[in-house]
């Protein structure tokens, strides 16, 4: 492996210290340069991604991913991603300290394995509808030697009718899965009631934001906050929406 693949540099150490008030162990920065390797690898058999520069696969990859467990309006800082949840509910329906996460077509890991990597205490389900993704995502979860990490093969519109997943996560991430009403729909049958589902976006408009009223009327949610930042390298505009799972499901059908 070149000095051109490692992944992370000082500075980046640096930027995380400034942008999330958090850096990796040495341990975690171990793990994430492993990911990397291990999506190259892959890569070179199954179309994962087309950011493979180190600078970029940390700035789109890493950084994003775990740019979701961080907000400014809360104040917290992405080590102790439960603040998030205590701030935003305000009160401790939700335990703290284990949280069920779902990350909902996953593709090649992201954003639920950094998400993973770094909050080692949190479970995470891995799920995507494309079977050699998960395959290969196992091999590479077992390499990697993470224990809070397991996968699913299917359709999340499918999993939202199973009674074992039905109102079960604590957090839900979607990144670059499909428009955000979808997302909410998703989603939103798999959370716990106070739970959340992050949606993971580039540019987000007025426009979305109305096309998300009736699913999440339908199904009990409400938008809690929508955030907007740039990303430290490349300066693009990126969006995260909160979802807040409201009421219990009236409406959808329970599958055996
Ligand atoms: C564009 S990729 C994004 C992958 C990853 N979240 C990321 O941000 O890099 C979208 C992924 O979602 C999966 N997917 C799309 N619709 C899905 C569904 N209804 N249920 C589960 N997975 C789905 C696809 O198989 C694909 O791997």
């Amino acid at each position: 492996m070149g000095a051109s693949e490692t992944l992370l540099l000082p500075e980046m150490l640096d930027i995380w210290q400034l942008t999330l008030g958090w850096q990796p162990t040495d341990e975690q920065q171990g793990l994430f340069q492993q990911f990397y390797e291990g999506i190259l690898e892959g890569n070179q058999r199954l179309n994962l991604t087309r950011i493979t520069e180190p600078m970029d696969f940390w700035e789109k990859h890493l950084w994003d991913s775990l740019r979701g467990f961080w907000t400014q309006e809360s104040g917290f800082v992405a080590a102790t991603p439960t603040s998030l949840i205590q701030n935003l509910k305000g009160n401790s329906e939700i335990q703290p300290q284990s949280l069920k996460l779902i990350d909902i077509g996953t593709g090649a890991g992201f954003p639920g394995i950094p998400v993973a990597i770094a909050f080692p205490h949190h479970s995470v389900t891995l799920l995507d509808s494309t079977r050699k993704k998960i395959t290969f995502l196992e091999a590479l979860i077992t390499q990697l030697g993470i224990q809070n990490v397991t996968t699913l093969v299917g359709r999340a519109e499918s999993l939202t009718h199973q009674l074992q997943h039905r109102q079960t996560y604590d957090i839900a991430l979607l990144r670059a899965v499909a428009p955000a009403s979808v997302c909410a729909e998703y989603a939103l049958p798999l959370l716990k009631t106070g739970g959340l589902a992050i949606l993971y976006r580039g540019h987000w408009t007025d426009e979305e934001t109305e096309s998300l009223k009736s699913i999440l009327e339908k199904l009990g949610g409400g938008i809690e906050f929508i955030e907007e930042f740039t990303t430290p390298i490349s300066k693009s505009v990126r969006h995260c929406i909160y979802l807040r799972s409201s009421a219990p499901l009236k409406e959808l059908p329970l599958k055996k």
